[in-house]
């Protein structure tokens, strides 16, 4: 249905034509292109409003996560000094006089100091994945609710595996900078100020010397950094790319088989999967030989320090045991400087998959309530349709002015070409989407005017590609009212002649369907559908009938199942089946968004019209 919108999204190659479409150019066939923005520029609005999420466990836990923080970074930075005194107070002082007991004491203060850091550590990691799992959690089920809510308009533009993607791959990519990024740059950021401090207070000239070198240091990690990191990510999306393969090649391999293109499949999957195996070797290539050198620029800074600190203590400005202390702060020194370059790659990465999440977010389903929706009352099942037009893409018309007179209690069937805008008429009576000109009632009441909630729980739909979820038979069938007792689904079951087949499953309504229902046949998840429409008792049904060719004996089953299903409500039915057509009260015959002959069977067949064409290729094909 939505084929032309759909590739459009997708990478095109030079002749306008999606990558792949050419006879045995099948290379990058399916990419969908805005999944491969990897980072975006800093957005300071957007950062700020990621951060939003945190607030609600800011306020209780961030201030305990700051403690934690100050904490260790205090003991952190102490110990060097300490250090530092134990060597020209107790081991080596000036007087020559060794104190054993100074020593003992400047040990256990130690002690104790990585003690309180392990604890305000340890801490602050659990109170830090506290608030990022939350964040997440919430991120994760605002963007399924609001997912659930949107129009089919918006997935009809999207292939599914985009959707997927933002709720699996863009969430998780996040979780890192709010589990441990957030809070590593504040304590990166106090560290390097302390050091910082520290060092200009110990000697301000070798400060000075090791502070100058920082922002060589920092511009060569950082850069190096995006370039390793950025192979991985290529690692990364290749191989998403082959999962996403494999995944439509499974579902898809019955069709695969069938038409014997295993050949092809193996073909394309290999190229997949070497291109997955060319950016592995080139991301640890680059690891390999960039890791080192990045170890080395940090090397150079501790040669400044030995080299003018050799200086400074010959020269008597300062003492061996400041030395050591100075090359303990400047190692830690590289470490925040590292990771604040990891941090601001993380966060760039971080506005990429925000970006893509808020776009989902913003996205205002287009059908919603009007501010004076009112709700609908019972419905009894008059529906009118007065010169409804419906564009799905503007300029379209899917159909073109319809007008359609149903009373309560009607059975309605829809026929028609494919493509003759029988599905659209279905969809626009659920209001899945809204007609561009005219109007629908039901029972007098512009279906525009009603709350959406209230008028879809009264229909109720049976599509041709009955979803059958995992779960067992009977949660298949209460998915139609989720209060139904066991009893009550043993009844539809029952009306709908589902029973029977259900019974002599292996573990009867408990017996578990395996995704989409593919244990079970066409006509028996047919059935089951029915049972699942008849449990939720709309006023009005609506039903896609299959088109599958069934044995007659079920065929008899789905009929006598029908009956019992359309008693007592409106109902429409896009009908396939002679049987199902000739006991309806009104037959429309579309024909390219129009109404072209109305009446029952009877009157249609004396027309000798197109309905009476249909009829007869059906049999001259039977
Ligand atoms: N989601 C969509 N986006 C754009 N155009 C659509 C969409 N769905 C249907 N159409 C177009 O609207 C027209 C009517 O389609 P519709 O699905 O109602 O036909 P149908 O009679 O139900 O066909 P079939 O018997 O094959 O199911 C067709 O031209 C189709 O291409």
């Amino acid at each position: 249905m939505n084929t032309a919108t759909q590739t459009k999204k997708y990478k095109q190659n030079d002749t306008g034509k999606p990558k792949g479409s050419e006879p045995g150019k099948t290379g990058e066939r399916f990419v969908y292109q805005d999944d491969e923005v990897i980072e975006k520029p800093f957005n300071w609005a957007q950062l700020t409003r990621l951060f939003s999420y945190m607030k609600p466990y800011a306020k209780q836990l961030l201030p305990l996560v700051i403690l934690m923080m100050v904490l260790g970074t205090v003991t952190k930075l102490t110990v060097p000094y300490l250090t530092s005194m134990a060597i020209d107070k107790a081991i080596a002082p000036k007087d020559g006089a060794t104190s054993l007991n100074m020593l003992y004491t400047i040990t256990a203060i130690i002690l104790v100091l990585y003690i309180i850091q392990w604890l305000a550590s340890t801490y602050r990691i659990k109170f830090t994945n506290i608030i990022g799992q939350r964040v997440i959690y919430d991120l994760r089920s605002d963007l399924f609710k609001h997912i659930q809510k949107l129009s089919f308009n918006f997935f009809d533009k999207r292939p599914a595996g985009s959707v997927l993607v933002r709720i699996t791959n863009d969430v998780n990519s996040l979780q890192e900078l709010f589990t441990s990024g957030v809070v590593n740059l504040m304590i990166d950021c106090v560290q390097l100020l302390g050091i910082i401090i520290i060092l200009l207070v110990i000697n301000w000239k070798l400060g000075l010397a090791v502070i100058l070198t920082v922002p060589v240091m920092f511009v060569i990690s950082t850069k190096l950094r995006i370039r390793i990191r950025r192979a991985w990510q290529d690692v990364r999306m290749k191989n998403s790319r082959i999962n996403s393969h494999l995944n439509e090649s499974i579902q898809g391999i019955r069709v695969t088989q069938a038409f014997t293109q295993e050949q092809e499949n193996i073909r394309f999957f290999d190229k997949m999967n070497m291109d997955s195996k060319k950016s592995w070797d080139r991301a640890s290539m680059l690891n390999q030989g960039f890791g080192p050198l990045i170890e080395i620029t940090g090397g150079v800074g501790t040669l400044i320090l030995f080299w003018f600190g050799a200086y400074l203590i010959q020269d008597g400005q300062l003492t061996v045991g400041l030395l050591v202390a100075f090359s303990s702060y400047v190692g830690n020194f590289w470490e925040p400087i590292n990771r604040l370059g990891q941090m601001y790659n993380q966060l760039l990465v971080a506005m990429a998959s925000s970006e893509r999440i808020f776009e989902f977010i913003d996205e205002k389903p287009n059908i919603d309530d009007k501010p004076d929706a009112v709700p609908m009352p019972k419905i009894q099942g008059d529906i009118k349709l007065q010169d409804v037009v419906f564009e799905y893409e503007k300029g379209r018309q899917a159909l073109k002015g319809i007008n359609l007179d149903v009373k309560a209690g009607q059975t309605i069937a829809l026929v028609g070409h494919t493509g003759s805008g029988k599905s659209t008429i279905i969809n626009l009576l659920s209001r899945f989407y809204d007609i561009t000109k005219g109007k629908i009632t039901i029972d007098g009441l512009d279906i525009r005017d009603v709350k959406l909630e209230t008028l879809r729980s009264q229909i109720g739909i049976v599509l041709q590609d009955t979803f059958i979820f995992s779960g067992t038979i009977r949660d298949n069938i209460r998915f139609g009212r989720l209060d139904a007792t066991d009893e009550e689904i043993e009844a539809v079951a029952k009306a709908v002649n589902a029973h029977e087949f259900i019974e002599k499953l292996p573990g009867g309504y408990d017996t578990e369907v395996e995704e989409r229902g593919n244990m079970l046949s066409m006509g028996q998840r047919q059935l089951l559908s029915f049972a699942r429409a008849l449990l939720a008792d709309p006023r009005i049904l609506i039903l896609d009938e299959a088109t599958a060719s069934i044995d007659t004996e079920t065929e008899l089953k789905i009929q006598e199942a029908l009956k019992v299903l359309l008693k007592g409500r409106t109902s429409f039915i896009v009908a396939h089946r002679l049987s199902t057509i000739r006991h309806a009260d009104k037959i429309v015959v579309l024909d390219h968004g129009e109404i072209k002959e109305e009446g029952n069977h009877a009157e249609l067949m004396q027309q000798r019209g197109t309905y009476y064409g249909l009829i007869e290729a059906q049999f001259r094909f039977i």
